[in-house]
């Protein structure tokens, strides 16, 4: 059969699943939907990555959020063939063997998880693994990475989910090598079965000893190997990328990139009220959850020292009174400035906060569904926006803070509205479609990657990831933001990649942090106009079609 006969079959029995499971819940649906393009990738990498490719803005939601997160939390029972890595506290000291005994040569791009905060959907143990493999599947599909340069990673330190604890069935996930290749000159397939580990979560020193020893076995055999850090709970995230980020390329996504894309949504906000750029600093923001908030700093900053942000955990809105504040979050609490509304109180709720602030932003972090109510909605209609904003980023879908039609009626048709996990549009009373853009990291961390490898970043800076956050702000044209559409469609995720990408590796060149790759030199890479990087980091992106053996006489 040719190429494209295959392709066919597929794409036809995919739509007689959809056919014959018409009328089903829809999480039955969505993990038929998984396992049959799973099933595609364990047989066939090449044509599974051209079908992803291909249908990326349908495929997204099974292999990504929100179907990624259903599959986290059956992995074990879905678990059929072996993809990834995982490293236990039992390995200590086996860590660089075990990285030397990868079947692949080089490995590009890593994604590695310890499973303990998987999108809003907490601690799943190592069946948290699903994140990384759909991350890498991103990658492969908008940043061109070679799936056989791609490597998941499942740290096993425990877990602190009593029922995984409990659940024999997830006692034999883990294995210590798993690979398969298929479509290349050889198939391997190392398989060394190993328990999971089944005790509470490692902590402290004990923790970091697994990680330091992981990440320095990697830098051993990869020395210019991307790590992206991923789920990890609010304390390690942060402190494992204060540890890492200057001695290794590393980045987190969801500290990093995730304020990136929210940073590209706020400037969004403010275009669409007609307002200059400048007018960002003007703009009054309540974010719901505080967990990744340090890592907008960068977004606190454009701010000029005003504090134009009200940030709320779960105890209500911090101020500096709160007992035990977080450093990282002090920056952040109320209590000062001129700009202060004076009678809100430590602890104040969220409709308070929202009736007296009366804030052009309304952006959710909280892993809470449906936090965003009707009151809390109905008070933002009094914002000082003519077009206020709801980003409702939690994921997946069951844990978005509200949905766009609850925006739409209950805020009024002016509003802007994006959400972390795909929400179809709706169609508003005059016709014209209420756009539900996607708020979602994976704007992002592709072309991060993939311009820090490019490039031969020595570290991922604080300017490289600047430079991505822009790069997606001025994506959208003033057009497309009038009629409420913050974000580009995920169709298009391979060329915005390509332009995050080049500007990622510009920016890691004007640091001086380009020590470039193989086959270009950082000098070549200087020289480069922008649209000439474009197209060279287009030009390096894996494409799935099959390499002849032979070749034609
Ligand atoms: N769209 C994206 O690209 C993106 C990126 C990263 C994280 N997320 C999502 O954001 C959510 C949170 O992730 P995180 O890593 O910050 O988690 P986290 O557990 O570190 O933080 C959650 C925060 O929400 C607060 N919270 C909990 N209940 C609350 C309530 N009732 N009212 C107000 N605040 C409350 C907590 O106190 C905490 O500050 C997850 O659902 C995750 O999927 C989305
Ligand atoms: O995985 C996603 O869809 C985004 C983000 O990284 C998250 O943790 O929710
Ligand atoms: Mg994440």
């Amino acid at each position: 059969m040719s190429f494209e006969q295959q392709y066919e079959r597929f794409i036809n029995s995919y739509h007689s699943l959809e056919h014959n499971t018409q009328g089903e819940p829809d999480s039955v649906v969505s993990l038929a939907k998984w396992r049959i393009l799973n099933r595609l990738h364990d047989r066939n990498e090449t044509l599974y990555y051209r079908v992803l490719i291909d249908n990326i803005k349908d495929f997204a939601p099974i292999i990504y959020t929100p179907t990624v997160g259903l599959v986290c939390e059956n992995y074990s029972g879905l678990f059929r063939r072996p993809r990834g890595m995982y490293f236990s506290a039992k390995d200590k000291g086996e860590m660089m063997s075990m990285i030397y005994n990868w079947p692949a040569e080089k490995v590009d791009m890593i994604v590695v998880t310890d499973g303990s905060r998987i999108l809003g959907l907490g601690d799943l143990g190592v069946q948290g693994i699903g994140i990384p493999i759909g991350k890498l599947d991103v990658y492969v599909a908008a940043a061109g990475i070679n799936p056989q340069k791609v490597l998941p990673i499942m740290l096993d330190v425990g877990t602190n989910n009593e029922e995984l604890l409990e659940d024999k069935l997830c006692a034999f996930v883990t294995s210590t090598v798993e690979h398969t290749q298929i479509n290349v000159k050889f198939y391997s397939f190392f398989f060394r079965r190993k328990k999971r580990l089944r005790q509470p979560r490692l902590e402290g020193e004990e923790y970091l000893a697994v990680v330091d020893e992981f990440m320095e076995a990697v830098h051993a055999r990869w020395p210019k190997a991307i790590v992206q850090f991923e789920d990890f709970q609010m304390k390690w995230a942060f402190e494992t990328l204060q540890r890492y980020r200057s001695r290794f390329c590393m980045f987190n996504d969801d500290v990093q990139g995730t304020a990136g894309v929210a940073l590209a949504g706020l400037l969004g906000a403010v275009r669409a009220q007609g307002r200059p750029l400048a007018d960002f600093t003007k703009q009054k923001i309540v974010v719901v959850g505080a967990g990744r908030m340090p890592g907008t700093h960068k977004i606190g900053e454009l701010g000029e020292g005003h504090n134009q942000f009200w940030v709320l955990d779960k105890d209500g809105l911090i101020t500096k009174s709160r007992k035990d504040l977080d450093p990282a979050v002090a920056r952040f609490a109320r209590g000062y400035g001129p700009e202060e509304v004076e009678d809100l109180h430590e602890g104040a709720s969220l409709v308070e906060v929202v009736k007296k602030v009366k804030p052009h932003v309304l952006l959710g972090l909280s892993g809470v569904g449906g936090i965003f109510n009707e009151e809390v909605l109905k008070a933002m209609k009094e914002s000082d926006s003519p077009c206020p904003a709801i980003f409702a980023m939690s994921n997946p879908t069951t844990k978005a803070e509200c949905t766009p039609e609850d925006v739409f009626k209950h805020v009024g048709e002016n509003a802007v509205f994006a959400s972390g996990s795909p929400f179809s549009n709706v169609t508003l009373s005059n016709g014209r479609k209420g756009y539900a853009n996607q708020a979602n990291n994976m704007y992002l961390f592709p072309g991060i990657g993939l311009g820090a490898l490019l490039s031969g970043a020595r570290h991922i800076s604080d300017g490289m990831l600047h430079a991505a956050a822009e790069c997606l702000a001025s994506y959208i044209t003033d057009d497309a933001i009038r009629k409420g559409i913050l974000f580009p469609s995920i169709s298009s995720i391979r060329h915005i990649t390509a332009r995050v990408g080049a500007a990622v590796a510009r920016a890691a060149v004007d640091e001086d942090l380009a020590e470039g790759c193989p086959d270009l030199d950082p000098r070549d890479l200087r020289s480069m106009s922008e649209s000439d990087t474009v197209d060279y980091v287009a030009r390096k992106m894996w494409y799935p079609v099959y390499s002849p053996l032979v070749n034609d006489k």
